[in-house]
């Protein structure tokens, strides 16, 4: 290991934050990474900048939103993991512009998600959540009008990735028929048809999922104008973001009529922790079952996404590894050899700069056992392997290439 550029991996600093899974830092520490702090909070503002100033690896859920200042405020950050799907809190250009990668679980709670939404609409279909509340006001409606079997019904996923196609799956299985919309030509599992336009979903479905990713085109996707082109009386369900939906047109529809009952998962201002007020003009609404971001959280999804994300941090950590990043050119590398040292070089994706690294080596007669290297959009990752210690004076020289974002030696 270089004496004066490389952390012993107990010096390693990483912090996961909003109740990650213990099972993170299980896997942490068997790989050797004992320096782990772990906090059951989301943190913002100040609170956030000073808790992660001196970290190397953050860990973080949906809440913890890493805009550029913040990362780069992180002056030590060398990799962030997302332990859940979306990635939409984390500003991915800028993280990668400062030589982070971010890594998520693309799928490890994808089956938790489905699985509630279909609970939700099936209750929906029956009016539960309103008798529920009845019931326990004291109050008694036995009647059939306004409840209904899924069978035969249309069910209109918005995002057809992975969790719209297991919806869909759980849905045909139910005997429901199956439409979505997708911005992508997608494989259409089942008897599933996928239709042309957002408005022709509306005319077509009595009830409504979304599971799109959180994006320019999506925000406030679902507003008064959606919300009137669907059937008198749908049921809609939300668990993708809570920016997706207008919650004041969702209001307004449901005094209407327009809207019998809805499930809502997601919401633009959620709590930062338990125990906080949870705050939505949906409250009075007893049509409406209202979750607190819980799609993902079974004990099942969070310990497996707890080992995938802790596994990918640590590979990075260990040999430079960034596949699977959700914002950076993925390069796989082989383990550490002995009497082998690996520099690691993140640069801006121009012409010219391996000429220049190659310069570097040159002058210093340095022989390059092996280089990886990767390119994606704005950004370039080249691992180096040389069959010696590499000299600490190559760092300087090597940043000094104007495109250089980020180098250091790994060991
Ligand atoms: N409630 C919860 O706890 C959870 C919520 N989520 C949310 O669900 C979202 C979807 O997750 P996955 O299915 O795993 O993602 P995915 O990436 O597999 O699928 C998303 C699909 O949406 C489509 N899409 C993107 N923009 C669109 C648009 N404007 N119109 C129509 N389709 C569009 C994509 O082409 C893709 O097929 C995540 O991004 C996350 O925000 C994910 C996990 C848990
Ligand atoms: O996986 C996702 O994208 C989710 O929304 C789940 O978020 P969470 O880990 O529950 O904060």
């Amino acid at each position: 290991m270089h004496p004066s550029l490389s952390l012993e991996k107990s010096k390693i600093k990483i912090l996961l934050l909003e109740g990650v899974d213990p099972s993170a830092v299980e896997t942490l520490k068997n790989a050797g990474y004992t320096n782990v702090e772990y906090d059951k909070k989301a943190y913002d503002g100040q609170e956030l900048l000073d808790k992660i100033e001196n970290v190397h690896f953050l860990g973080i859920r949906s809440r913890t939103h890493l805009t550029r200042e913040v990362l780069q405020h992180a002056k030590r950050l060398v990799g962030v993991g997302c332990f859940c799907i979306g990635t939409n809190q984390v500003d991915l250009d800028a993280a990668a512009e400062l030589g982070i990668p971010v890594f998520n679980a693309p799928f490890s709670n994808t089956r938790s998600v489905a699985e509630l939404v279909t609970g939700e609409y099936l209750q929906l279909l029956r009016d539960v959540p309103a008798r529920n509340a009845l019931l326990h006001r004291g109050g008694w409606k036995k009647a059939a009008k306004g409840c209904f079997e899924a069978r035969g019904k249309t069910l209109g996923i918005i995002g057809y990735g992975h969790i719209g196609t297991q919806v869909g799956i759980i849905a045909e299985s139910l005997g429901l028929n199956v439409v979505y919309y997708d911005i992508e030509n997608k494989l259409s599992l089942g008897n599933a048809k996928q239709l042309a336009s957002l408005d022709e979903l509306f005319a077509a479905a009595d009830i409504v999922t979304l599971h799109v990713p959180e994006t320019e085109l999506t925000h406030g996707m679902i507003n008064a104008d959606a919300f009137a082109k669907m059937k008198n009386g749908v049921f809609f369900v939300n668990a993708s973001r809570g920016t997706v939906v207008e919650i004041d047109a969702l209001c307004e529809a449901l005094k209407s009529g327009k809207v019998s009952g809805a499930a809502v998962d997601v919401f633009p201002k959620e709590p930062a922790a338990n125990g906080e007020e949870f705050v939505s003009p949906l409250r009075e609404f007893d049509n409406v079952i209202l979750t607190p971001h819980i799609g993902a959280s079974t004990e099942e999804a969070q310990c497996n996404i707890g080992i995938e994300v802790a596994q990918k941090l640590a590979l990075y950590s260990d040999n430079g590894s960034t596949l699977t990043a959700v914002n950076f050119p993925e390069v796989s590398l082989p383990a550490k050899r002995e009497g082998v040292s690996r520099l690691l070089h993140v640069h801006k994706n121009v012409p010219g700069v391996m000429r220049q690294i190659n310069e570097v080596f040159a002058s210093k007669d340095i022989n390059v056992a092996a280089q990886y290297l990767q390119t994606t959009g704005d950004v370039g990752y080249v691992v180096m392997d040389i069959h010696s210690e590499t000299p600490e004076e190559i760092v300087p020289l090597l940043k000094q290439i104007p495109a250089t974002l980020k180098c250091r030696i790994l060991y």
